[in-house]
């Protein structure tokens, strides 16, 4: 697949296309994906995504406090891995977003030569978003642009959204995200120094300062997760807290011990990958209180990581 941004000169081949903002990439997304290059090689067309690389809400709400399950790069990376010919990036800016569902389409024909747009099963696009798939339909005819409906993709009796994952991030329950998104949910980050203390409860931490600020972290608690560091796995115990045993105030910290791991991770990059929810965060009676648990801890997550 080619990126491509939508200021660029290129000279687009006819496509059958589909617009959405494709956070977190998910199950659901790569259904749609595949019904739109599907209908576009039928159609002797390329396939084309059209996606914002900054939220539409963050656009129309100042002050919006956004909570993605991709960033840019983390939706690029997974975007690349589909098979869809050309990805184009449309920066969301006020203009475009008092343009009526027709006059999007127009944009859409005249600059990215979309013959045949393929909705989302409950997209719905133009000023204030009042029109419905009945109306795409109607400018499409007039357009000679072909409007095909998609169909979602549902599980649980849920059809599988962004908002769906959000929640279950939410709430902890990270394998269900997981298979909903189809991967382990992730966070990359730089690893940062911290109080010190871990290293004298024999269970040393790396903390990691998330790389994208707007990335959604989940809910506080113990997680067994995966942890990678210049390409190799590690099995990691993972807290999501403000460490209330130790008392060194209410921030927030997110930190990972790697089982088996010895040596210097500061300023390194580490990614984690996280598989379950064990427990909730909770203030101990003191340090061997912590430290007895962390050992219990470390034997529960061990049955959940290879
Ligand atoms: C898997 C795991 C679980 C943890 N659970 C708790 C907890 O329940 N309560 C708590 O106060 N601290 C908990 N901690 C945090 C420790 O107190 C923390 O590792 C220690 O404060 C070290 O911080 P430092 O890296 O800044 O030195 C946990 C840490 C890990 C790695
Ligand atoms: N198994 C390990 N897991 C995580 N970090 C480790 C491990 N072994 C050594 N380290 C190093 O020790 C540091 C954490 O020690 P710790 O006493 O918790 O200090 P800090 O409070 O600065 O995080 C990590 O940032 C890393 O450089």
């Amino acid at each position: 697949m080619e990126i491509i941004s939508a200021e660029s000169p290129f000279a687009f081949p006819p496509c059958a296309a589909t617009i959405g903002c494709f956070d977190g990439v998910h199950r659901g997304h790569r259904y749609l994906i595949e019904q739109v290059h599907r209908e576009a090689q039928a159609r002797g067309l390329q396939s084309t995504l059209v996606t914002f690389p900054v939220h539409p809400r963050q656009v129309m709400q100042s002050g919006y406090c956004p909570q993605w399950l991709t960033c840019l790069p983390q939706k690029k990376d997974l975007l690349q891995q589909e098979d869809a010919d050309y990805c184009i990036l449309l920066p969301f800016t006020h203009e475009l977003s008092l343009l009526s569902a027709r006059q999007f389409m127009e944009l859409l024909h005249a600059r990215f030569n979309v013959q045949a747009l393929v909705i989302g099963y409950d997209h719905r696009f133009g000023h204030n978003r009042s029109e419905g798939f009945e109306d795409y339909c109607c400018y499409g005819k007039e357009l000679s642009m072909e409007v095909i409906h998609a169909q979602a993709l549902e599980e649980d009796g849920l059809s599988i959204s962004s908002s769906l994952i959000r929640n279950l991030l939410k709430e902890g329950d990270v394998a269900r995200a997981n298979r909903y998104l189809g991967y382990r949910y992730y966070l990359d980050g730089q690893v940062v120094s911290g109080y010190q203390v871990g290293r004298k409860l024999g269970f040393p931490t790396a903390n990691l300062q998330p790389s994208c600020p707007d990335k959604l972290v989940p809910k506080e608690g113990v997680y067994a997760v995966y942890a990678y560091v210049e390409g190799k796995r590690y099995a990691g115990m993972l807290n999501i807290g403000s460490r209330p045993t130790i008392g060194n105030g209410t921030e927030r910290s997110i930190e990972v011990h790697l089982i088996g791991f010895e040596g210097n991770l500061y300023q390194h990059a580490l990614r984690v990958e996280f598989v379950q929810y064990i427990r909730e965060e909770q203030k101990f009676e003191g340090i061997e209180a912590l430290i007895a648990q962390l050992n219990r801890d470390k034997e529960e997550i061990a049955r959940f990581l290879k």
